[in-house]
C-alpha cells in the first residue's frame, strides 16, 4: 500500500507491505500511527494513493475506487473500545460473527476467545458495568471473533490499535502469547499498534517503525528494536540514582 494523507500538523507519507502473520507499527504519540490504520480500514479517504489486498484493489485515489469498510477484508479494534451500550458482553462478541461460521463452530470459537481473554464472567453484563480494561478486551475479542469468522475468500485483516493498554502486566503477558498463537493457527494476518518494545518483542513481530508521518526502518524486530531494548535494558540495570 502506499498513503499520502495530510491530518492535523502530519503529512502521512508511508508505503509498505504486509509480508509476517504479526506486524507491529511502531512509534511515538501523534506520528500518524492510528491514522495509518483507519486509511486501511476505510474509515479516512487519503489524499492519494493505493491500497491493495491480495490481488483486490481497495482504494486507487487514480481510477476513483473506494470499498467502503463493512465491505473490506479487514476487520478493526479502535484504540478507544466502542461497544454497543444496551447489549451485553455476550451479544457484544458475537455480533462480530461472520456467516463462515457453522452453528456448532460458532460456540466453540466464542467459548476459546471469551477464555482467552478472561471475560467469560462478564458475559452478562453491559458495557456500563466494565472497567476501561475489560471494555477494551470485549472489544478486541469481538475483532478477532469477526476476523477468523470472515465470510469472504482468504483471511481478513486483523488491524488493532494498541490492544493491550489498559490491562496489569501479568494479564498482558498471557493474552499476548495466547492471541499471537491462537491467530497464527487460524492464519488471520495482523497489523497492530504499540508503543510497547517489550510487546514487539514478545510477539515475534514484522515492525514499521513511523516518525513524523514517514516509515523509517522496516524489518525484523531484532533489526528495529534492538537497539532500543538494549538501551532500556541498561537504563534498568543502572536504576534510579
Ligand atoms: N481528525 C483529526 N483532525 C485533525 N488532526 C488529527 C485528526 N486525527 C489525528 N490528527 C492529528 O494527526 C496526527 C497523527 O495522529 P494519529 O492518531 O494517527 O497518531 P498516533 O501515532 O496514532 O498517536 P498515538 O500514539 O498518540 O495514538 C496527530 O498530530 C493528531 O493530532
Amino acid at each position: 500500500m502506499s498513503i499520502e494523507h495530510r491530518v492535523g500538523a502530519i503529512s502521512l507519507d508511508v508505503r509498505f507491505a504486509l509480508t509476517k502473520p504479526w506486524t507491529v507499527l511502531f512509534g511515538p504519540s501523534g506520528s500518524g500511527k492510528t491514522t495509518v490504520l483507519r486509511v486501511i480500514a476505510g474509515f479516512v479517504h487519503p489524499d492519494s494513493g493505493s491500497i491493495v489486498q491480495k490481488g483486490n484493489v481497495l482504494v486507487d485515489r487514480v481510477s476513483g475506487v473506494f470499498v467502503p469498510p463493512h465491505l473490506r477484508p479487514v476487520r478493526t479494534a479502535a484504540q478507544t473500545a466502542r461497544l454497543f451500550p444496551n447489549m451485553t458482553v455476550h451479544s457484544n462478541v458475537t455480533y462480530g460473527l461472520g456467516q463462515s461460521a457453522r452453528p456448532d463452530d460458532t460456540s466453540r470459537i466464542v467459548d476459546e476467545i471469551t477464555s482467552l481473554f478472561r471475560i467469560q464472567e462478564l458475559a452478562d453484563r453491559r458495557p456500563h458495568q466494565l472497567s476501561g480494561g475489560e471494555k477494551q478486551r470485549v472489544s478486541v475479542a469481538r475483532a478477532v471473533v469477526s476476523a477468523i469468522t470472515y465470510e469472504g475468500s482468504g483471511a481478513a485483516l486483523l488491524l488493532l490499535d494498541e490492544p493491550f493498554s489498559g490491562l496489569d502486566y501479568a494479564m498482558r503477558d498471557q493474552l499476548v502469547d495466547g492471541l499471537r498463537t491462537y491467530l497464527m493457527r487460524w492464519k488471520t494476518p495482523v497489523l497492530s499498534v504499540t508503543h510497547d518494545v517489550g510487546e514487539a518483542f514478545q510477539l515475534e513481530a514484522e515492525v514499521i517503525r513511523i516518525t513524523e508521518g514517514k516509515i523509517v526502518q522496516q524489518g525484523s524486530v531484532f533489526e528495529v528494536l534492538g537497539e532500543e531494548r538494549r538501551r532500556l535494558m541498561s537504563q534498568l540495570r543502572v536504576g534510579p540514582s
